[in-house]
């Protein structure tokens, strides 16, 4: 409800709602305003350590929110068990190593959330694998152990098995870091797809290539802030947000994001 004590807009996907997430106690997110509108893919763009993976995983519940409000579909987080909906892809690090299991299984898994418990796979469960398997060009690697793929292919098994969970929201962090061409363009051409059946998509990105003609809108973060929300940025704008390659060994403790000179700086809001 809110304040006035009127029901969410429950067509809305995403609204972050002044929303702060410390980890260690160090701030990491300040007040992040964000909605996402239905149907929209918008793009988080960022220096490195800005705070655009701890916005998704604030976003999909994996971290908690220190204030503030995330609301899905027009349910505060805590409320919100339509989980089936949300599709995540996380960073390619964190995900299938060392797993082993074939493609088709790791595919297969993103369907648990669509099954009813202890039911067997049904006829449109396995459609769902098969057409997911397909889109990111998979198919022929089905029964292929994952660890055998590339980094680049093992990423698009992550994609295909939340594709196979038909989410109207689908949240990717960083898909394409990393990634070849052939295997950018395989992915813009599997959102496309998603997006055509109308899913909300928010991807977290530092190369946006292929991607860039699907994007309705860029959010660019800085130390946490949301610096920049508007129209998509141009390719060559979103170059000055470019990985520097040296600042994972920079101490922590501080804040790390390299100084960037570009449009942002004057386009910031939200400061204090
Ligand atoms: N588990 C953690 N423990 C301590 N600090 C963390 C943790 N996760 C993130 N941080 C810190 O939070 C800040 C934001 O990190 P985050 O990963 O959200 O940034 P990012 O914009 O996604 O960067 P990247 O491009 O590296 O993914 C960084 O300063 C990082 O060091």
């Amino acid at each position: 409800m809110t304040p006035a004590g009127l029901p969410y807009d429950v067509t809305v996907p995403v609204v972050l709602d002044q929303v702060s997430v410390a980890i260690g106690g160090r701030p990491i997110l300040r007040d992040v305003d964000l909605t996402v509108h239905a149907g929209d893919m918008v793009t988080l763009l960022g220096p490195n350590g800005s705070g655009k993976s701890t916005l998704v995983r604030a976003l999909t519940g994996l971290l908690p929110v220190a204030r503030g409000e995330v609301r899905l579909y027009g349910t505060p987080l805590d409320d919100f068990g339509d989980w089936q909906r949300v599709g995540f892809v996380p960073q390619r690090s964190t995900a299938t190593g060392g797993v082993p299991a074939t493609v088709r299984e790791v595919v297969a898994s993103g369907r648990v959330g669509r099954r009813r418990l202890l039911r067997p796979t049904s006829a449109a469960d396995r459609r769902a694998v098969e057409s997911a398997l397909d889109v990111v060009g998979l198919a022929d690697r089905a029964s292929h152990g994952v660890s055998q793929l590339s980094g680049g292919q093992q990423q698009r098994v992550l994609i295909a098995r939340a594709l196979a969970g038909e989410p109207d929201l689908l949240v990717l962090d960083e898909p394409t870091a990393g990634v070849d061409l052939p295997n950018q363009q395989a992915l813009a051409d599997a959102l496309r797809r998603l997006k055509e059946r109308g899913a909300t998509i928010v991807l977290v990105a530092h190369e946006i290539g292929p991607m860039m003609p699907l994007i309705d809108r860029t959010v660019v973060m800085r130390d946490g802030w949301v610096a920049y929300d508007g129209p998509p940025l141009t390719q060559e704008v979103a170059s000055h947000t470019h990985h520097h390659p040296h600042e994972h060994d920079v101490p922590g403790g501080h804040d790390h994001a390299p100084h960037v000179s570009s449009p942002f700086d004057w386009e910031r809001r939200n400061r204090p």
